[in-house]
């Protein structure tokens, strides 16, 4: 077959490195095609997952044992009664592994971007929590890799001083972290080396010691590098006999085209079920449990539609601005940075309708469904605000523009507020209102259910006129202090008839005193097992942009100038008069909880 390359064009954002070239017959893991030739996907999926299953023995999220499969080791999907104990919420690896298999197979995890600020934040904490839980398989080692020169040493001072163990696991923290560091080394090099790639595959290649090697590579780098990391790494370092996955970080593009080009770009060395696209906002255990709250529970599932739900609300806030991370968010804003990934994403689980299994591909699936189910957003559907300095009792608060990485001209938004809507019959005319923004008066992730009013309810004088105070709503409070609660009316003890608001609280602090995972720590061991439920498929992706590139683009082209609101205040006007259009009030601004 012929091959043609073609230029895999830079887009006008400088998304995408210039140097991505397109051939069409044979890139796709070259180096694994030694072994496996070329192949349709499926083929090297179920490659894939019977190497998995072979050599790793860890359970993923959906509590399916490794490989998160649906098919379970014995191949007949039956689960002994121990195994099913443990996959129903228990800790630790659950699958009885013999000494020959733990002996047989290696995981080398690559930190591309070993340096940067995510990596020593969030990966390497999340990779020790899960050593010092016993999540990682017997052999393994992590790698970190960046331009920046470092010793082994170094690294691992570096990490050591962001490793912490749990509050309520803090038995041989120490020991455990020196075992840990031990297994950590580093390699520097340029991110477009081939040549500095083989010499990280000669080290990996020294560690694995002949076994048979399982390889993630985790992209913790800014996106015009990810097409560059990704040839070099799958050209020169990735596995000849195990796995081989990427974990690759948001941004995913900057509206449709560079996105569709950069999953086209990235597809000329990985195959759809290497690319595991993170989205952190889904290991989080309240976005979790979104799905088993709604689909366990005879109570909800029922209400869960346009007949009782009168809107829903997606709110993110945070108390602090972007502090070093202007150069980056200034290019993309905060429709870009929360509401079109971490918000949608929320939005699709809270909608979809009951998926077929918990199997990644039922699940996103349905995911898929709802996104294309929506109208994109509308210009008079969203506002858009930016934070402005404020000063308060002898401390001064800076504005957006006054980091140093921003222009001074910028109209990038650093708050908004959408409706949005769904267009199928469970959904229709329901508003799901997104809000998010930096630098407001408080930090909280939560979904709001605002539920409608009872029909001729027989009490509704006793709470004066105002029925929006006598509706029902369930908020699930992502952060901080995890909780679900529901408001109810509830009468007052005593002789006469009084009614007034009351919770129904699941604080997760009281009823589950331990720490929670961090959400990295879940989607790490996801990728580790294959578990792609977690994970954002391309169609996914498409769907998201889909809804959102046009306004993002007209508010670009009419230059729509942010409303300003003052740091660490509760954000724009316009955000309560957008709520109003479609008679809602914003749940966190209700005195109650605000
Ligand atoms: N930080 C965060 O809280 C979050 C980050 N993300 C995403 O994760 C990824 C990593 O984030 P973060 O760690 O903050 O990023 P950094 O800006 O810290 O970059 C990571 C590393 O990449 C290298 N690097 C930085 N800029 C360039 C450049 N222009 N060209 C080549 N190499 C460069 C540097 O390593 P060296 O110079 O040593 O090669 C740096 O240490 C990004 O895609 C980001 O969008 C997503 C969610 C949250
Ligand atoms: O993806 C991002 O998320 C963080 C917020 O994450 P959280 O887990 O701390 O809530 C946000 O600050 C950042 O701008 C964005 O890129």
């Amino acid at each position: 077959m012929a091959t043609h390359f073609s230029p895999c064009s830079s887009s006008s954002t400088n998304f995408l490195p210039s140097s991505c070239f397109k051939n069409e017959t044979t890139v796709l893991f070259s180096r694994f095609a030694v072994t496996v030739p070329r192949k349709s996907s499926w083929v090297t999926q179920i490659h894939s997952r019977i190497q998995g299953r072979k050599h790793f023995h860890i359970k993923s999220s959906n509590g399916h044992p490794l490989n998160a499969v649906s098919l379970q080791d014995g191949l007949d999907g039956s689960l002994t009664a121990k195994e099913h104990d443990k996959s129903q919420g228990k800790e630790k690896p659950s699958i009885p592994i013999s000494e020959a298999e733990k002996e047989e197979s290696t995981l080398s995890i690559t930190v591309v971007g070993a340096s940067g600020d995510l990596a020593k934040k969030k990966i390497f904490p999340a990779l020790f929590a899960l050593f010092y839980e016993d999540w990682l398989p017997e052999n393994f080692t992590v790698f970190g890799y960046a331009r920046t020169k470092l010793t082994d040493e170094e690294l691992r001072n570096t990490i050591s001083r962001t490793l912490t163990c749990r509050i309520d696991q803090r038995e041989n923290c120490e020991d455990k972290m020196d075992q840990f560091l031990k297994r950590c080394f580093y390699h520097a090099g340029q991110y477009d080396s081939e040549g500095d790639f083989s010499e990280l595959d000669s080290k990996l290649k020294e560690k694995e010691a002949g076994k048979v090697s399982n390889r993630l590579f985790y992209l913790s780098i800014p996106p015009n590098i990810f097409v560059d990391v990704v040839r070099s790494a799958s050209l020169r370092a990735s596995s000849l006999n195990g796995w081989t996955r990427v974990i690759v970080e948001k941004p995913f593009g900057r509206d449709s085209e560079s996105s569709g080009e950069l999953t086209r770009c990235l597809k000329q060395y990985l195959t759809e079920d290497q690319i595991f696209r993170i989205d952190h906002y889904l290991g989080k255990e309240l976005v979790e449990n979104l799905s088993v709250l709604r689909f366990s529970n005879l109570v909800f599932e029922p209400l869960w539609s346009r007949d009782y739900i009168r809107n829903v609300q997606l709110i993110f806030s945070e108390d602090f601005g972007t502090e070093g991370r202007g150069g980056y968010f200034d290019n993309y804003g905060i429709i870009r940075d929360i509401m079109q990934n971490h918000l949608l994403q929320i939005l699709a689980l809270f909608a979809m309708e009951t998926p077929v299994s918990l199997d990644a591909e039922d699940v996103r699936n349905e995911k898929v469904k709802v996104l294309r189910s929506m109208k994109p957003l509308q210009l008079e559907d969203v506002i858009v605000g930016q934070y402005k300095g404020h000063s308060k009792s002898d401390r001064s608060y800076p504005a957006y523009t006054d980091d140093p990485t921003v222009p001074k001209d910028s109209r990038t938004p650093t708050f908004a507020a959408a409706a949005l809507f769904i267009n199928n019959a469970r959904w229709d005319g329901v508003p799901f209102l997104m809000k998010a923004g930096k630098a407001l008066h408080t930090r909280r992730a939560e979904v709001r259910v605002q539920f409608r009013h009872v029909p001729g309810n027989l009490y509704k004088r006793n709470f004066g006129t105002d029925l929006d105070k006598a509706t029902n709503e369930l908020v699930l409070r992502v952060q901080p202090d995890e909780a679900i609660y529901l408001k109810i009316n509830n009468k007052v003890p005593g002789l006469g008839m009084r009614l007034d608001r009351s919770d129904l609280n699941l604080l997760y602090s009281a009823r589950y005193p331990r720490e929670i995972p961090d959400a990295y720590e879940r989607l790490l061991l996801d990728a580790i097992a294959g578990e792609r439920r977690l994970f954002i498929r391309s169609d996914e992706l498409d769907a998201a942009w889909a809804l959102f590139t046009p306004v993002l683009k007209e508010l670009e082209q009419k230059k729509i100038v942010p409303e300003l609101y003052p740091h660490g205040s509760r954000g724009p006007v316009g955000a309560h008069y957008l709520a109003a259009k479609y008679n809602v009030r914003w749940g966190d601004l209700s005195g109650d909880d605000s």
